[in-house]
């Protein structure tokens, strides 16, 4: 096979004739032909004469495609609907272009994103913050991400395309959700779904629920694909199933329920309305297959506390003292804050019994979708307003700017250090975060920026790896009192958009206990009802939607390839035949998958990665290890932010690097709730006489951060000894 070479074109003079993107053979194809997907470009014979794709072609295609797609050009900041509509766009240039020369796979993928589109009409409609941001080096990261790093100043920014480990498979080569290797359909999302995922409720050894809520805490700082959402309530539409083809929803991509389904066919249940996410705006506006984007940004930088845009930004202030708004719905009883209400659009992400009812508000828009979420959000708030009043003793002439920042760089610090600290040596285990570099260091700076790291978030991490913590959910979830016994349990699917419990004085607390005595279920391909048949139930309903069928669903039309491949990527021994997979799983799993799967090439990341046999020392299998730690890899190594680096206009001094480095969540527990006096070390793990012992909060074992280290002598015009001013 000769090798694929593509030579986009440096223009001179920008002749509408000159060569926007010459390929090394003729056109193959006059359809996306799903075998190229197959051969992967690879086996194809490009010994013919050289296509040219010309700047005249491309001005072409875009007027054409102008006719079809409306534009978003807003003024202020760009939202997920006006990325889109300019992701649309490109998908027409690009689908036009491929079906009028003919482009496998890989001139797809490989070909098309060099065209500089820069130097086309397309530059007249390209978002400004994906074709020209000045970045400046400066001490506090921006909330929408852009410019952490200087050099490409939309890596780990918010609204740009999900990383791809591997090239997309899409049925039609360009966006069609994923079909079978043999060409024909891949069995439907809740048929895997109720074959491989049932209800066994094993629990885990030793992890509790707190690693759920710190799990999904940490995904809620990641990731949030761009979908469309219903313009009145901000929920996803439900246009799918029952409508008419004209009156669909475009994105609709309905999961069909098998009429002998052991659930939904008591209710009648034959569909589950799905939307498919967004395209993206590539950097540059450049052209190519779908590619699904997020909404968040790529480093872990508290937009859970603080949100991803200005305004968001700002209306979550109190506007004085760097404080957070808060709501002190029991300040009468002396207890702490809660949230404040989410007034405006109140019904999004929110099941509202009544009017009179209110969700809660924070920089995350899923803070109620479930309560034990909402608890975590409601802590983090709580350690940023305490870190503020405490940086407001030792300088008091800060302004309520400063102090805002700074208690921002801290609480994401301490957010970042829990989580390389306490959470990922538990969920990966020690041997998988040396094996991929992301052990802290105890001591000193860690020098490890890498400017040639993007850490945008990797498409196979949100849209299967990451949701592992699916399967750790409990049916219920229980209330401990602070003398750590059980009060009372609630049935998951019943807090789920429903956080109203939080209102009720010393509950939370009560939430917090329980998330520390509460053993989660094992990770494993067992996933409770509560999410597989009862998810967003409405309000007096009997039966709501399938998550376990949604992650199958996601998975297949961001075009992510199947699971062997991705154990491909991760080194581990793959086969072409079930019988291949014994080793990996049990044997019983192997023989259901093949019960539904025509090959074992076709079987869903999301389905095969929580089948896995765990790592020793690790809750994870291989292949979710290893996107997940490639993930905190490259958000780590990728942050010019990061809170253990040197030389950096953010950097911490050595001392209050120190001091950082002393943060642990059962401080931020003891610090930001009203009745909790004992706490073991670490939350996330049963307390344990030996390992794990319970220890009162006033007690030193947990240190506590010394705020001195940041004590600034003021600046001499403020400081006056003979009180003139
Ligand atoms: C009761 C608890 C939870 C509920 C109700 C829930 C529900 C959902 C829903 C409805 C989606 C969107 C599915 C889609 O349309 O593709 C989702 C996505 C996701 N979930 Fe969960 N989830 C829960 C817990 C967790 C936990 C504990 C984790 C991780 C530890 C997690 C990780 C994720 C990730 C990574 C995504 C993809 C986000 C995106 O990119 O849009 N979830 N979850």
């Amino acid at each position: 096979a000769s090798i694929i070479q593509y030579q986009p074109v440096e223009l001179t003079g920008n002749g509408d004739n000159d060569c926007a993107l010459l390929l090394n053979g003729p056109g193959r194809s006059s359809h996306f032909d799903y075998q190229y997907n197959l051969l992967r470009g690879s086996t194809l014979d490009y010994n013919g004469p050289h296509t040219c794709i010309t700047y005249a072609a491309v001005n072409a295609a875009y007027l054409d495609a102008r006719k079809r797609v409306l534009v978003a050009q807003p003024h202020g900041d760009w939202k997920a609907e006006d990325v889109a509509s300019v992701g649309e766009l490109l998908m027409d240039i690009s689908i036009n272009l491929a079906r009028t020369y003919g482009l496998s796979y890989e001139d797809i993928e490989k070909g098309l994103p060099l065209i500089d589109t820069s130097k086309t009409l397309i530059r007249e409609v390209c978002p400004p913050y994906l074709s020209n941001v000045e970045c400046r080096a400066g001490k506090y990261r921006r909330l929408d991400g852009l410019c952490t790093n200087l050099e490409h100043p939309t890596w780990g920014a918010t609204n740009t395309p999900f990383t791809r480990l591997l090239g997309p498979l899409y049925a039609d080569g360009m966006s069609d959700p994923r079909i079978s290797l043999t060409g024909r359909h891949l069995p439907g999302s809740r048929i895997v779904s109720r074959t491989m995922h049932p209800d066994q409720g094993f629990h885990d050894h030793a992890g509790t629920v707190m690693i759920i809520a710190w799990g999904q805490f940490m995904d809620h700082d990641y990731t949030l694909t761009g979908t469309p959402l219903d313009p009145f309530n901000r929920n996803d539409p439900e246009e799918c199933c029952g409508k008419p083809q004209h009156l669909k929803h475009p994105y609709c991509n309905e999961i069909p329920i098998p009429d002998d389904d052991y659930f939904y066919n008591h209710y009648n249940v034959r569909c589950i309305n799905f939307i498919r996410s967004f395209p993206a705006a590539r950097p540059g506006c450049r052209l190519g297959s779908k590619t699904p984007f997020n909404t968040l940004t790529g480093v872990l930088d508290g937009n859970t506390v603080y949100g991803v845009t200005e305004h968001h930004g700002r209306k979550l202030r109190e506007g004085h003292a760097g404080l957070l708004r808060m709501n002190s719905a029991f300040a009468e009883y002396g207890l702490k804050d809660l949230l404040p209400l989410k007034l405006d659009i109140p019904d999004e992400g929110c099941t509202r019994p009544n009017a009179s009812m209110y969700c809660f508000e924070a920089g995350e828009i899923r803070v109620n979708e479930q309560l034990v979420l909402t608890v975590m959000h409601t802590l983090m708030a709580r350690e940023h307003n305490r870190v503020a009043r405490e940086l407001a003793l030792v300088n008091p002439h800060w302004d309520d700017e400063t102090l805002y920042q700074e208690a921002r760089r801290i609480n994401i610090a301490i957010i970042q250090h829990i989580t390389y600290n306490e959470f990922l040596p538990i969920l990966l285990g020690k041997d998988v975060m040396e094996k991929f570099g992301i052990l802290l260091h105890k001591d000193g700076y860690w020098n490890g920026y890498d400017n040639d790291v993007n850490p945008n978030v990797i498409d196979a991490f949100a849209a299967a790896a990451y949701r592992f913590g699916h399967s750790l959910l409990p049916t219920a979830v229980e209330r401990w009192s602070k003398a750590h016994k059980f009060i009372a349990s609630k049935r998951l699917s019943d807090l789920i958009r429903r956080p109203y419990d939080l209102y009720r004085a010393g509950v939370l607390d009560e939430y917090i206990m329980g998330l520390m005595n509460q053993v989660a279920q094992a990770m494993d391909d067992s996933i409770t009802q509560e999410v597989t048949n009862h998810l967003f139930k409405k309000v007096g309903a009997r039966f709501g939607m399938d998550l376990v069928s949604f992650n199958m669903q996601r998975g297949r039309e961001f075009g992510l390839p199947g699971y062997m491949e991705f154990r491909n990527f991760c080194g581990l021994p793959v086969g072409d035949t079930f019988e291949d997979m014994f080793g990996s799983m049990p044997n019983e799993t192997v023989a259901k998958y093949a019960s539904i799967f025509e090959h074992p090439g076709d079987i869903d990341l999301w389905s095969g990665g929580v089948c896995e046999r765990p790592l020793p020392g690790s809750m994870l299998g291989p292949t979710f290890a290893c996107i997940i730690a490639t993930q905190f890899s490259y958000s780590r190594r990728g942050d010019r932010f990061w809170y253990e680096l040197p030389n950096q206009p953010s950097s911490f001094t050595l001392e209050q690097l120190e001091e950082i480095r002393k943060a642990r969540l059962a401080r931020v527990i003891c610090d930001n709730t009203d009745l909790i006096d004992t706490i073991q070390l670490y939350p996330m793990v049963l307390p344990d006489h030996e390992l794990n012992p319970r220890v009162p909060c006033k007690s030193q074992v947990i240190p506590s951060m010394d705020f001195s280290k940041w004590a600034e002598f003021p600046h001499q015009s403020f400081f006056d000894p003979l009180g003139k001013k």
